[in-house]
C-alpha cells in the first residue's frame, strides 16, 4: 500500500482552490444551475438501493477533483490489496478479509499462500448444521427440552453487529428469543438471566480474542448461574458455544471445542458479523437468510471492486463525506434511519467508522495535519426530529446527514409508512433549501399580520438551508439489501481510510484505558486509601471506597 499524504496531492490543492470558488454557492444555487441534478448525482444498486447525493454542496468539478484525489491516493490499488489478502493491516501484520467471509463466488483467496475459502466454507457448513438442530428442536438441553432462548455474550464487534442485524431483520425471525449481553455492569447479565431458564437457554460466548474482560466476566457469571441448576459440568456442552479465534482459551473455559465456531485473525472485530460471530443472526433468522445477508454484501463487494469510479457507490459516498469533513469543516456525520428496525444502525457504525478511522498517526508514522474520521451519531427518524434536529437545522455546526429508509415497510399499518416517509423527504428538502426571510414574511402577511408587527420574530423563523444530506432509499429491508447496505458503509470507511493515509484496521486507541483499569482493579480489593494516582483519580477512588 502506498504512503501518500493526501494534502500534498495535486487534487487536494486544487480542491482547496475549488472550495473558494464554491464558497458563495448554495445547494439551492446548484439546483437552479443544474435542472437535472437528481439524475446526475444519484446512483442505483441492483434496482434495490437508490443513493441520492445531489443535496450536497458539490458540482461536477468537485466530483472530478475528488475522483482525482482517490486516484492519486491509489484507492483502487489498495482495494485490490485488501481483496487479495495482502497484509494491509500493517501494525498488526494481518490481512483484512471480511470480504472472503461472504465470497459467494467461492473464488480462491490466499493468505500466506493458502486459500482461506475451504476453511470459510467448513465453518459455514458447521454453523448451518448447528442452526438446523437448534431451530428444529433436535438439539436438546440437559433435561431433554429444546432451546427457546439464545444469549449472545460479547462486546464491541462481537455484539454490535449481531445485535444490530438481528434487530434489523426481526421480520424474518423464528421462535427463538434472542438476548444480547455486553456490559460488564452486572445489571446487564442479571436482568437478562431473569428472563430465561437454564434448561432451555443456549449461551454463545462471542469473542475474537476470548480474553476480553467484559465478555469473560459475563460468561463466567452465566456459567455459574447455569451450574447452580444443572450441577454437572458435563451439561455445559449442551448450553454453551464459543465464537472465537482462540481455541486454547475456549477449551480452558470448559466449552467443548466441538461447539466452537472458528474465525481468523484476518477478520477485524468490527467487520466480523459475517463470520462465526454472526451465529446469533443465523440462529435468529435461519441459515438461509444469513446466506442472503452474505450474498447482498458480496454483490456490493463486486460492485465496489469493479464499478468505475463515476458509478461507484461506496467510493462516491466516501468522497462526498471527505469533502464535507475536510473541506467544509464538518466534524460529525449523522446516520438517520427512517426504519424502527434499524434502531441500532448508527450505534453499529459508530464502532465501524470511529474505531477504524479515528486515528491521528499516518501510515508514515507521522502525526497527520488534517481531520480523519468524523464523529458518527444518530437515532431513528422521526424520534430524532423531536429531539436534536433543531441543531442540525439552525445550530452553528455543519452536520451532514444520511437519511435511510425502505420504500416498503414490513408493517403496513394504515398510513404510518407514508407519514414516516413524508417526514424523511421533508427533512432533506428543508435542510437543503431552508426558508428565506421573504418566505417567512409572506407567511405572516398571508395570516393577516403586518410586517412591522412581526419584524422581531422573523429572524428566528428563518432557515438558512444549505445543509448537506445523502438520501438512501431501499426498496425493502431484506437480508440481501441489508447485507449490501452494511458493506456499502464498510467500503466507504475503507476508501476514506486509504485517502487519510491511516491504518483503518487496528484499534490501539482502546488499549490504554484497558491497561489502566487492570492496574486499578486490584486497588479496589480493600478499603485502604490509594495515593498512587493524580489527586483527581485518588479522590474518586477513595470516595468510591468510602461509599460502597
Ligand atoms: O471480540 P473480542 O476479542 O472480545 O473484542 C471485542 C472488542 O473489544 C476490543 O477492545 C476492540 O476495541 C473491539 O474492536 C472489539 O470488537
Amino acid at each position: 500500500m502506498k504512503n501518500i499524504n493526501p494534502t500534498t496531492t495535486t487534487a487536494w490543492k486544487a480542491l482547496e482552490q475549488h472550495k473558494a470558488t464554491l464558497a458563495q454557492t448554495t445547494i439551492q444555487d446548484l439546483f437552479n444551475q443544474e435542472s437535472d441534478r437528481f439524475s446526475q448525482y444519484s446512483l442505483n444498486f441492483n434496482e434495490q438501493i437508490l443513493v441520492d447525493f445531489s443535496k450536497n454542496n458539490i458540482n461536477q468539478d468537485t466530483l472530478t477533483l475528488l475522483r482525482q484525489l482517490a486516484k492519486e491516493c491509489a484507492v483502487s490499488e489498495a482495494t485490490e490489496a485488501m481483496f487479495t489478502g495482502e497484509k494491509i493491516n500493517r501494525t498488526e501484520d494481518r490481512a483484512v478479509l471480511h470480504t472472503a467471509l461472504r465470497n459467494r463466488a467461492n473464488t480462491p483467496v490466499f493468505v500466506d499462500g493458502k486459500d482461506v475459502m475451504p476453511e470459510v466454507n467448513a465453518v459455514l457448513a458447521k454453523m448451518k448444521a448447528f442452526c438446523e438442530r437448534v431451530i428444529s428442536g433436535e438439539w436438546k438441553g440437559y433435561t431433554g427440552k429444546a432451546i427457546t432462548d439464545v444469549v449472545n455474550i460479547g462486546i464491541g464487534g462481537s455484539d454490535l453487529g449481531p445485535y444490530m442485524v438481528t434487530e434489523a431483520l426481526r421480520p424474518y425471525k423464528n421462535h427463538l428469543t434472542m438476548h444480547f449481553v455486553s456490559n460488564v455492569d452486572g445489571t446487564h447479565i442479571a436482568e437478562t438471566l431473569k428472563k430465561v431458564t437454564p434448561e432451555t437457554t443456549l449461551f454463545l460466548v462471542a469473542s475474537k480474542t476470548f480474553t476480553t474482560q467484559e465478555t469473560m466476566t459475563n460468561a463466567m457469571s452465566a456459567r455459574d448461574w447455569f451450574l447452580a441448576s444443572a450441577k454437572e459440568e458435563a451439561h455445559i456442552a449442551k448450553h454453551f458455544a464459543a465464537l472465537s479465534t482462540n481455541a486454547k482459551d475456549v477449551a480452558k473455559f470448559g466449552i467443548d471445542t466441538n461447539n466452537m465456531f472458528e474465525f481468523w485473525d484476518w477478520v477485524g472485530g468490527r467487520y466480523s458479523l459475517w463470520s462465526a460471530i454472526g451465529l446469533s443472526i443465523a440462529l435468529s433468522i435461519g441459515f438461509d437468510n444469513f446466506v442472503e445477508l452474505l450474498k447482498g454484501a458480496h454483490e456490493m463487494d463486486n460492485h465496489f471492486r469493479t464499478a468505475p469510479i463515476e458509478k461507484n457507490i461506496p467510493t462516491t459516498l466516501a468522497l462526498v463525506g471527505l469533502w464535507n469533513t475536510n473541506f467544509l469543516g464538518a466534524e460529525t456525520e449523522a446516520i438517520l434511519p427512517y426504519d424502527q428496525y434499524l434502531h441500532r444502525f448508527a450505534a453499529y457504525f459508530q464502532q465501524g467508522n470511529m474505531e477504524s478511522n479515528g486515528k491521528y498517526v499516518g501510515r508514515d508514522g507521522k502525526v497527520v495535519d488534517y481531520q480523519t474520521g468524523p464523529i458518527i451519531w444518530g437515532e431513528p427518524g422521526t424520534n430524532g426530529q423531536h429531539a436534536f434536529y433543531q441543531l442540525i437545522h439552525q445550530g452553528k455546526s455543519l452536520i451532514p446527514c444520511d437519511f435511510i429508509a425502505p420504500a416498503q415497510t414490513h408493517n403496513p399499518l394504515s398510513d404510518h409508512h407514508s407519514k414516516l416517509l413524508s417526514n424523511f423527504f421533508a427533512q432533506t428538502e428543508a435542510l437543503a433549501f431552508g426558508k428565506t426571510k421573504e418566505e417567512v414574511e409572506a407567511e405572516f402577511v398571508k395570516a393577516g399580520k403586518s410586517l412591522d408587527e412581526v419584524k422581531e420574530i422573523v429572524p428566528f423563523k428563518v432557515f438558512t438551508g444549505n445543509k448537506p444530506t445523502n438520501s438512501i432509499l431501499l426498496q425493502k429491508i431484506t437480508p440481501f439489501t441489508l447485507g449490501a447496505l452494511i458493506a456499502m458503509y464498510e467500503h466507504k470507511i475503507f476508501v476514506q481510510g486509504i485517502i487519510f493515509n491511516i491504518y483503518s484496521f487496528d484499534q490501539w486507541g482502546v488499549e490504554l484505558g484497558k491497561q489502566l483499569a487492570n492496574r486499578i482493579l486490584p486497588e479496589l480489593a480493600d478499603n485502604e486509601k490509594v495515593t498512587s494516582h493524580d489527586s483527581s483519580t485518588n479522590g474518586l477512588i477513595n470516595q468510591f471506597k468510602a461509599w460502597r
